[in-house]
């Protein structure tokens, strides 16, 4: 049975308008035959055929293994359970073994990098997540194969459930599952079809799971005239995590970010405190925080950092709700802008390659366009320049809170540019050889 047959006999509509081609730059995608103008609904898939979670767990033949397991398996790998199941089949269940028989036989995501290629963003937080990425999924694997292949060999021959088989359903699932937030639940799934389409930021959000009716339902992001690629919008996604999951990159990503990890350690003084603190503000201590370009050093930062060096008087003297938007103190401001300082240093000296040498090697092409090594210097690049962003924030708030000769913590802006702060006249007399060109210019 061919995919397409399956799907229509089920209910599902738009396939006779809708074929799969081969694109130049996306790969295989789906084009229209007819018009669509946006918002107009392209493809209507019915719950019964997506690939989940509950349809997994309450499949006859493997559904009571899968539930036996303790501690229960997460939603990833009771897919890729499910998947491989599905593939190993030579009977039955003929729609999703034509889906499967659709599927990639290989991926490009970064877990397939060589050595060589992952070194060129050496110090990346896609290099960090790449090799943590590959470990835990040997981890997942060893799991899976205790806790279930080798107990049940009827239902999960070893020769189709090796760990490449795994890695294999996983990079299906990174790269073709979609996530929807219902009301009560996070809901994942893969959507026959619906999954041959490409993404492009050019395109409104317009992918929808209906729980009442069951359904998933593609609009039109745009106009689009016959022939056309129809593309859906994955969000607002990095390149590092493009790259990590679905194996390409978009080239001036506008989501590009460098993912900053903050953590406290929990036997640092007035712990519980911070945390509540932290908590009341919507953070967690241990924390993930997007910089962009265009935002390289986030509100959120500051207050996550000055709340973990809150001293006890500082903490009973805060305003409730103040929420540490504003600076606390001269002290406090200044600690947190000098571990911010030194720990974008440390992490640009942590990158393998510079900037600037990435830079050069990708305008004289030493790099092929698509390839995994270009990929891996654009996600380097991008995240070198965010934290040289960041980097240059923290210098100019650090210069209002320091002395710029000496570095102790002052407050007399110098009156011309009011960019720097003295702690007295000596201090400025000192400086003012240095500070006189930056001065000038920053005071036109
Ligand atoms: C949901 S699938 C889309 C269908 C896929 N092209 C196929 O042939 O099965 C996602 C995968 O398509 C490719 N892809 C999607 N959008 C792309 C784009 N804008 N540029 C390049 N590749 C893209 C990537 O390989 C990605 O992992």
């Amino acid at each position: 049975m061919k995919l397409q047959e399956w799907l229509v006999n089920g209910g599902a509509e738009g396939l006779d308008w809708l074929q799969l081609e081969d694109f130049p730059d996306t790969g295989r995608g789906v084009k229209t035959l007819r018009p669509l103008k946006s918002k107009d609904v392209v493809l209507t898939i019915p719950g019964s055929f997506l690939w989940t979670a509950d349809v997994a767990t309450s499949d006859p033949v493997i559904g009571t293994v899968i539930r036996s397991v303790e501690p229960p398996l997460s939603v990833e790998d009771i897919l890729a359970v499910f998947l491989l199941f599905i593939k190993s089949c030579k009977t039955g269940y003929d729609g999703r073994r034509a889906h499967v028989e659709l599927l990639p036989t290989s991926y490009t995501a970064s877990i397939f990098f060589s050595d060589e290629e992952l070194e060129i963003c050496s110090g990346s937080s896609l290099y960090h997540l790449t090799q943590k990425l590959k470990q835990q999924i040997r981890d997942d694997y060893i799991q899976l194969l205790t806790k279930l292949f080798s107990k049940h060999p009827d239902l999960f021959p070893l020769e189709s459930f090796t760990q490449d088989d795994y890695v294999w359903a996983l990079c299906t699932i990174w790269s073709r599952g979609m996530d929807f937030q219902l009301p009560d639940r996070q809901f994942r799934c893969i959507a026959p079809f619906a999954d041959m389409l490409n993404h492009s930021l050019d395109v409104e959000l317009c992918h929808a799971y209906d729980p009442q009716l069951n359904r998933l339902q593609i609009l039109a992001g745009k106009d689009y005239k016959i022939g056309e690629q129809v593309f859906i919008n994955y969000g607002s996604v990095p390149n590092n995590r493009l790259l990590r999951l679905y194996g390409f990159i978009l080239l001036d990503n506008p989501h590009d970010s460098y993912d900053l990890v903050l953590t406290t350690n929990s036997q640092a003084p007035l712990y519980s405190q911070k945390v509540a603190l932290l908590e009341s503000i919507g953070l967690h201590v241990n924390s993930t925080f997007s910089l962009k370009l265009k935002d390289p050093l986030p509100l959120n930062v500051l207050q996550y950092l000055r709340i973990q060096r809150l001293t006890s008087s500082e903490i009973s003297t805060m305003p409730a709700r103040h929420g540490a938007k504003d600076r606390v103190s001269a002290r406090n401001e200044a600690e947190i802008l000098k571990a911010l300082d030194k720990a974008c240093k440390d992490l640009l000296s942590g990158f393998g390659i510079s900037l600037e040498e990435l830079e050069e090697k990708t305008d004289s092409g030493a790099y092929q366009e698509g390839s995994n090594a270009w990929a891996a210097a654009h996600v380097s690049i991008s995240e070198q320049k965010i934290l040289k962003a960041t980097l240059q924030k923290v210098k100019e708030l650090l210069a209002l809170v320091v002395c710029a000769n000496c570095g102790k913590e002052s407050n007399k802006r110098c009156s011309r540019c009011r960019k720097v702060v003295y702690c007295g006249a000596d201090c400025q007399k000192s400086h003012y050889k240095e500070h006189k060109a930056f001065c000038k210019a920053a005071s036109e």
